[in-house]
């Protein structure tokens, strides 16, 4: 740890299709200009910002600054909350692509302005996702934006699989058409709180944490980060052509009101399927199986 620095600064180069590491140098101008001392690390492959999280919450730093998308602050955030009673507040640098989480919170996409927020003395106790499983490779995965199984998920993954000319928020369109072509709705098994279970035929269930989703969808406008309950939005069994018409409705929030859609409110969820239930955490594909979910109420400090 450099003598004086307040912050650690974590890098994925590769974050917003690789265009990252060319935001870098000047986010360094920046953050020098600004009188911010820090030391800085950059991730060298997937789940490498967990670690150097970890590592880092068991240092003297006030903060940890994320300079990525939404997986990059889903690793740090993983990183940080492994560290029991750990105090650090997290502040986000975007260069990501789709950049949902910094919607959410109101923080600027832009790398230049979100420098200067982290001058901001306001913070923001945030609730963070815990999503659990069970099986040979039980685990257990924070998130903090909004997680997914059936449709988005098996968008998330498509778009992982684009060629490089899709870059930017364009590449998840594109893999949410691409994966239309071949998707079939499934029968989700879907439990909230002490209610009964019930088994519907549906597209996707999103528990959302934040409102936006999949690079600027504005998927549960109701969803606050800190009123330490989930958004559940069931989209139900709803045809190729349906979905098409209705998809410009939820940039502006207003696909809620479709008679196939449905939202409720919880902080308990538990989600299966006898198909292939493949579940999204954050942008990040987390694995295939029964997952519950539950939350932490403001278990984030995010600087705002
Ligand atoms: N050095 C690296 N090389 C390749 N991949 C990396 C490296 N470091 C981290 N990653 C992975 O890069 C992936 C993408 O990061 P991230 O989600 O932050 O960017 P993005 O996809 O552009 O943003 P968003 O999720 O907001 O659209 C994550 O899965 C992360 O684990």
């Amino acid at each position: 740890m450099t003598h004086q620095a307040v912050a650690k600064v974590i890098v994925n180069p590769a974050a917003g299709a690789g265009k990252s590491i060319k935001h870098w140098p000047q986010i360094k101008r920046q953050m020098d200009r600004l009188g911010i001392k820090y030391d800085v690390v950059f991730t060298e492959r997937v789940g490498h910002g967990i670690e150097l999280a970890r590592e880092t919450a068991a240092q003297h730093y006030r903060y940890i600054v994320a300079v990525g998308g939404d997986g990059t602050i889903n690793e740090v955030v993983n990183g940080l909350l492994s560290v029991p009673g750990q105090q650090l507040s997290l502040g986000v640098v975007n260069t990501g692509s789709g950049s949902d989480f910094v919607r959410s919170l109101g923080i600027p996409r832009n790398p230049d302005r979100a420098c200067h927020h982290l001058l901001s003395d306001k913070r923001l106790l945030v609730d963070v996702g815990v999503i659990e499983w069970g099986g040979i490779a039980a685990g257990r995965r924070y998130f903090v934006n909004a997680a997914g199984v059936g449709f988005d998920a098996e968008a998330v993954e498509t778009r992982r699989r684009l060629p490089g000319i899709f870059r930017g928020p364009v590449s998840y369109v594109v893999g949410m058409f691409k994966t239309l072509a071949s998707y079939r709705n499934k029968s989700i098994n879907l439990k909230l709180d002490d209610s009964a279970e019930i088994s519907r035929k549906a597209l996707s269930v999103i528990v959302a944490n934040g409102c936006y989703f999949g690079g600027g969808m504005k998927v549960a406008p109701g969803a606050e980060l800190a009123d330490q309950l989930f958004e559940v939005l069931t989209i139900g069994d709803i045809g190729k052509f349906e979905l098409i018409q209705a998809f410009p409705r939820v940039y502006k929030g207003t696909h809620i009101t479709h008679r196939k859609v449905r939202v409720d409110q919880a902080s308990m969820i538990s989600l299966s399927s006898d198909e292939r239930l493949l579940l999204q955490a954050d942008g990040e594909i987390i694995g295939e199986g029964a997952f519950r979910f539950s939350l932490l109420p403001g278990a984030l400090s995010v600087i705002v």
